[in-house]
């Protein structure tokens, strides 16, 4: 039984590593470790199907420390045990965003100099790319957060070649569902970092996961109907650009 959900959840990332020609041979992949669930999930099941695939790639964990205090030695460990190098790469982005800046709205900006920590830790390693944990429920919170707070279309995609950095970034979790990679870790009893930040689960991203597992309820479907809608997105059937910005002088 625990064998056929192994198989089942690793199937579903070779296929997304497939669909979206995520991994090549040679591949040096960053895995960003957050400690949390996600990240853990995904850096261990890398490592399963590393061993299942033609392919020869490498991993190597980093995790962006924002300079407060965090079990390390639980995510050095969990490393150590599938042979992983791990880097903690500290920084002071905690003080930048809590002291320095007092930032009313301090997700973005972390998220923001998280990601450029990380870039530039994976590039400094020489590796080529960095897989995220994100999952099919973050983009579908993605969406709805540029559609009510920016009023555009639009969610992260599974595969983004980085210009500046070099670096491609890969989501290979991305057609499973928040449920079904929380199954997952608890299945393989994989240990998980309390996170530590000021603001845990007081977030617009908050909001919008409970937008959409009460949408769930009432349309269990929802996900999966993201997921082809997200696939097979057609612009033509969006409003075409407008022909003129302005009336005519005599309209
Ligand atoms: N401090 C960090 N260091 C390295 N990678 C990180 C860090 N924070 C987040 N990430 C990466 O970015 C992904 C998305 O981050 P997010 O903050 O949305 O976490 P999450 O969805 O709660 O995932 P997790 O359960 O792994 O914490 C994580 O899955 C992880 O791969």
């Amino acid at each position: 039984m625990k064998d056929s959900y192994l198989k089942w959840f690793k199937g579903k990332v070779k296929r997304a590593i497939t669909n979206y020609g995520m991994i090549e041979d040679g591949d040096k992949i960053a895995v960003g470790l957050s400690g949390g669930k996600d990240s853990m999930a995904l850096l261990h099941v890398l490592n399963l199907i590393r061993r299942e695939v033609p392919v020869d790639y490498r991993l190597h964990a980093i995790y962006v420390n924002p300079g407060w205090p965090v079990e390390i030695d639980v995510m050095e460990r969990f490393c150590q045990e599938r042979d992983v190098p791990f880097t903690n790469k500290i920084t002071d982005i905690g003080e930048v965003v809590f002291y320095d800046r007092n930032e009313k709205n301090p997700c973005a900006l972390c998220a923001n100099l998280r990601r450029g920590a990380i870039n530039n830790t994976a590039r400094d390693l020489g590796l080529n790319k960095l897989a995220l944990g994100h999952h099919l429920d973050d983009a579908i919170e993605t969406f709805f957060m540029s559609l009510i707070f920016t009023g555009q279309f639009r969610t992260f995609s599974p595969v983004t070649f980085m210009d500046r950095s070099g670096i491609t970034l890969i989501r290979p979790m991305i057609y499973l569902t928040g449920q079904t990679v929380e199954t997952f870790a608890g299945r393989e009893n994989l240990p998980v970092v309390k996170s530590l930040c000021p603001v845990n689960g007081e977030t617009k991203r908050e909001e919008m996961k409970s937008l959409v597992s009460g949408l769930s309820q009432q349309y269990p479907e929802l996900r999966t109907r993201f997921l082809t809608a997200f696939q097979t997105l057609d612009s033509k059937n969006l409003w075409p650009p407008m022909v003129r910005r302005r009336p005519m002088p005599d309209l």
